[in-house]
């Protein structure tokens, strides 16, 4: 008889409904039962007598109020085979709830920085708790540059017993985008402003644009590396993150007031960027690990043109780790967002997991 797992899954947004997709295609010899479908905090999928949920008709089906997540453990811990949650949210709530998950067995996989970037203690207590007989495994390679292989080569390379140096890179899809734009190797007049609002136009930038041009999010990506590097940091804000929001906008509520408000400061970031082109350099939004000095940051860099972070196109990612073995650094580069690439990351990690705890 054929190997399988049971399977819980939160959330069906953009990367959740790709997930969904993705699994409902998938061709493996483990068979990948799904018992828990919450596809939003008010509306749910599942049974008591655990009936796998139609992956071709969850859009449509009826559905119930969600357990809590107390209730989901429970539920999880009386099937009758091993568990994998697999988080589709960024919700802080859930995140908190990783340490029991795994404690009671449960395994992990998840794109949602919050429980690893947050505040130190939840990260202890998840990795502690991992280490425990017959807790649950955790993977979360699509915290980090979506399905782009980060975590995964950067934990080997430790474990095999190398040191990392420094880590620095481009982690934002969308902040890649918006550099690449404005600031290139030929002399251009676009405005920061204008390539902000096509960004947003385009679907690369979070529905509040705000959310990306505050550097939080390569924060929290930051803040992965650094812990799996061996930094203590205590949380996403307790290193220096350049914002990209002008001070003048920071009270602002609504986004649209703000996009319409933000012209009014074009001219602060043009001057950084005409002083960069002057000296052959353009200007990128980089996040960096210096593992050597203690030291971790967030914020604009400025790289000569035949840099490889100058010739980056698009919303790609690129990290470069500088290890005692990599002494030319290890690049990495490539979509690091979008639904279907950091989908197939988590899908990757949930089948990771079912090979190893599937019976
Ligand atoms: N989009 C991308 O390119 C990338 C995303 N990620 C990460 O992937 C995760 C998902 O991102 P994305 O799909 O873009 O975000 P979305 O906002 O599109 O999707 C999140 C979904 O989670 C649902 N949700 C939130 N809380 C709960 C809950 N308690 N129970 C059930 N459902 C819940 C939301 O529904 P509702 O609010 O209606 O309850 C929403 O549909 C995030 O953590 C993000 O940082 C990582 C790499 C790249
Ligand atoms: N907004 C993020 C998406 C995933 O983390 C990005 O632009 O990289
Ligand atoms: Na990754």
């Amino acid at each position: 008889m054929s190997r399988s797992v049971n399977v819980a899954i939160i959330g069906s947004g953009v990367v959740g409904s790709a997930f969904l997709g993705q699994l409902k295609n998938l061709k493996h010899s483990i068979h990948f039962n799904v018992i828990y479908l919450a596809k939003s905090s008010e509306e749910a999928l599942f049974s008591k007598s655990y009936d796998p949920v139609d992956l071709s008709t969850y859009a449509t089906a009826p559905t119930q109020t969600p357990l809590s997540l107390d209730e989901l453990v429970k539920y999880l811990k009386e099937s009758a085979k091993p568990s994998i949650l697999v988080d589709n949210t960024s919700s802080v709530a859930i995140a908190d709830f990783y340490p029991t998950f795994i404690k009671e067995g449960i395994s992990i996989a998840t794109p949602n920085k919050k429980a690893f970037s947050s505040d130190i203690s939840v990260w202890n207590e998840i990795f502690k708790n991992a280490e425990l007989p017959g807790s649950g495994l955790v993977y979360h390679e699509a915290t980090v540059g979506a399905a782009l292989p980060i975590i995964g080569p950067l934990k080997d390379l430790i474990t095999t017993g190398d040191k990392v140096e420094k880590i620095e890179g481009i982690f934002s899809g969308t902040l890649s985008y918006i550099f690449n734009e404005f600031s290139t190797s030929e002399k251009s007049d676009v405005k920061f402003s204008d390539v902000v609002k096509v960004a947003k136009k385009l679907g690369y930038t979070e529905p509040d644009p705000r959310d990306d041009l505050n550097g939080l999010d390569v924060a929290r990506k930051v803040t992965i590396l650094a812990r799996i590097s061996g930094l203590e940091v205590k949380s996403p804000t307790s290193f220096p993150v350049d914002s990209l929001i002008p001070k003048q906008l920071e009270g602002i509520q609504s986004a649209n007031e703000f996009l319409e408000k933000l012209p009014e400061y074009d001219s602060e970031i043009q001057k950084v960027k005409d002083e960069a082109f002057a000296e052959g350099k353009v200007l990128r939004f980089i996040g960096q690990v210096d593992v050597k000095d203690n030291k971790v940051s967030v914020g604009i860099g400025k790289y000569a043109f035949d840099h490889p972070f100058a010739s980056l196109k698009g919303s790609d990612n690129v990290v470069s780790i500088k290890t005692q073995r990599y002494v030319n650094p290890l690049i990495i580069q490539g979509a690091g967002a979008g639904a279907e690439i950091t989908a197939h990351g988590v899908l990757a990690d949930t089948i990771k997991i079912a090979e190893r705890i599937a019976n």
